[in-house]
This record gives C-alpha cells, structure tokens and sequence, in this order.
C-alpha cells in the first residue's frame, strides 16, 4: 500500500527499525497481553507495536520540551497536560484492540509514565435519545455522538482538570449505563479511540482532531473488517446465550443462519455505509496508518512525511 504524503515500510522494513532484542517486556506481561485478546499474535507485538512504541516516545519527549519551553517563554507555572494519541477507523478493524495493547506497553514501558484511555463510544446519545430523535439505525454516525461533549470532555483534559467522568458504553447491552463511568485523571497520556476520532462535526468550530499529539488510523479491506464483525457478533451470540440482559440475547436464541443473515445486513445498511460515508475519508488525515490483512497481521505501517 502506497499513499501520497506518507512513507510506506511494509514489515520487514519497519520490525528492522528497532532491535529484536528491545522488546522490554517479562514473560508474565506478554502473558498479560495474550489474555486482553488470545488471539493476538506476540510477533506483532515485537515487530510493529516496539518500533511504534519507540516512535511515539520519541514524539512524546518532544510534546514534553516544547510544553516546558512554551511554558517557560509565556512565564506560566508548568501545568500537566497529557499527550493525546486518538486510534481510528472502521466499527470490528479492530481499533479497541490496538488502543488496549498500545495501553498496556505504554504502561509496562514507561512505568513512571500514567496511561489511561476512554473510547468515544461513551459519547453516543443513549438509545433512548437516539429513538427519539429517529437515528437508531445511524448509531455511529456523526449525528449520533454528543460532539459538544467530547470536545468539551478533551477540553477539560489538555487543561489539566482532575477526576473527569467519561460515560460508558457497553455492546452487551447495546447503550450507554446509566450512572457508569470511567474516571479520567490527570493521566500523561490519554488514548483516544473511536470511529469518529478523525471527523470534522458539522456544528462546532474545532475538532476532535485539534486535541491529539498522535493519530493513528487502522486499516484493512472492507470485505476483510466485515468477516472480522461477523466474527465479534458470533462471539457475541456466544456469551449472550444464557443472559437475556443481554442485548444479543434476541439473536442467540434464532437459527444461527437467521442471526448471521441479521449481522451481514446491520453491517451492510449501517456499518459499512459508515465507513464509506465517514470514517474512511478521514483516513489520510491521520499521522500513521497501519494496514492489516487476513488474520489481522499488520502487512504496511504508513507514517506522514
Ligand atoms: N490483532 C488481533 N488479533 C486477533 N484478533 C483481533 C485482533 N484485533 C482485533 N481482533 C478481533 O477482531 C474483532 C474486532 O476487534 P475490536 O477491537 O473489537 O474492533 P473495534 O474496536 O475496531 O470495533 C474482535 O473480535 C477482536 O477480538
Ligand atoms: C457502537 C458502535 C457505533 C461503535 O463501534 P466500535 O468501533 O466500538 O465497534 C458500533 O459497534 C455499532 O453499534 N454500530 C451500529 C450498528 C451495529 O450494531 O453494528
């Protein structure tokens, strides 16, 4: 994959940038990373998450001499503002999992160093209001988040503020809980990740982007992120069986067929209508994207000249 504006390094490149015997992790915190997803492969893990890790500390020391010299020149008392990385691309490429990951090396790495991170998907409207407002079949796209609340959610971070509440969205139960949140305080560095990371809102005059020190955009072929959500949605019917709280419980009780023809038209009309409209053309506005085949192996990591 080539793109203008971008140098493209295809694995071999990129793994070559750092060296093997870098990977600063113990046995028992690659365990800890098997366990957040089985199935994610440590190859990548040594050879596209180290040197990427290693690029963003680099960027990292730079945000932090730049924020102590700004700081210094306007005479202001050195304020904590964390380094915001925002991860995103399509509904199943697999955003969450390289936001948790990049978390749980950052904080293994840098143990000095506070990493903590929300989704936007806290930033829906509740189903309630969807309903209301007709948009239920338009959840995740930019008319069904609360942008004003987001921005001002990452306003109240860059500027130091303590102990922020970020509402929590769960696909078990298909909303936002009520009364649940994620308590963002003060941390060096925020992860960001949601599909919408990289949209422009039509109603507001900044963007969600003007917060991030980083962005990063997942990518692979929509017919690959369809089997991958279809996947999500069998493991969902899954542990959805013997729960009927569970918003998947509906599904897990039909003909397996019956729920599988359901999610492949829910990724049709909705998801996949998404990624074309809105997510996809916020793609190359993203300092790196990383590309990712069959069997979700990273294959092209891209990084803006
Ligand atoms: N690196 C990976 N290796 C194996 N499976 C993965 C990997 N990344 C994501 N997945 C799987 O792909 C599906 C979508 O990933 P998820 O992180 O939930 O996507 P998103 O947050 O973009 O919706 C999930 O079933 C997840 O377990
Ligand atoms: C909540 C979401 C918008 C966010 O997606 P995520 O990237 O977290 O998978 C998405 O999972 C979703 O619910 N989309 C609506 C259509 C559907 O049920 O997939």
């Amino acid at each position: 994959m080539q793109a203008q504006g971008y140098f493209t390094f295809d694995r071999t490149a990129w793994q070559n940038l750092s060296n093997r015997a870098e990977l600063p992790l113990t046995q028992q915190q690659l365990a800890d990373i098997k366990a957040l997803n089985d199935r994610i492969s440590l190859e990548d893990v040594q050879d596209v998450y180290v040197p990427l890790v290693r690029l963003l500390q680099k960027k990292y020391a730079d945000f932090e001499k730049w924020n102590r010299d700004k700081l210094d020149f306007l005479q202001i008392p050195v304020k904590k503002t964390p380094f915001i990385v925002g991860i995103s691309g399509s509904v199943a490429v697999g955003k969450s999992t390289t936001a948790r990951l990049l978390q749980v090396l950052l904080s293994n790495w840098f143990s000095d160093l506070k990493t903590q991170l929300i989704t936007t998907d806290g930033f829906l409207y509740p189903n309630a209001e969807l309903k209301r407002r007709h948009l239920m079949s338009r959840k995740g796209f930019p008319e069904s988040y609360n942008m004003k609340e987001l921005i001002h959610f990452l306003n109240a971070v860059k500027t130091g503020q303590k102990q922020i509440k970020v509402p929590k969205y769960s696909h078990q139960v298909y909303d936002v809980i009520k009364d649940e949140y994620d308590v963002i305080d003060q941390p060096d560095i925020l992860i960001v990740e949601g599909i919408n990371v990289l949209q422009l809102p039509a109603n507001e005059t900044i963007y969600v982007s003007d917060f991030f020190d980083w962005s990063i955009y997942v990518d692979a072929e929509a017919d690959l992120i369809e089997k991958w959500f279809l996947e999500r949605f069998g493991v969902l019917l899954d542990t959805a069986f013997h729960d009927p709280s569970n918003y998947y419980y509906q599904y897990a009780q039909m003909p397996r067929e019956e729920a599988f023809a359901y999610a492949k038209k829910i990724w049709r009309d909705i998801d996949l209508k998404n990624l074309k409209e809105y997510i996809l053309p916020t793609r190359f506005r993203a300092d790196m994207i990383l590309h990712k085949t069959e069997g979700h192996v990273m294959d092209n990591i891209l990084v803006r000249v």
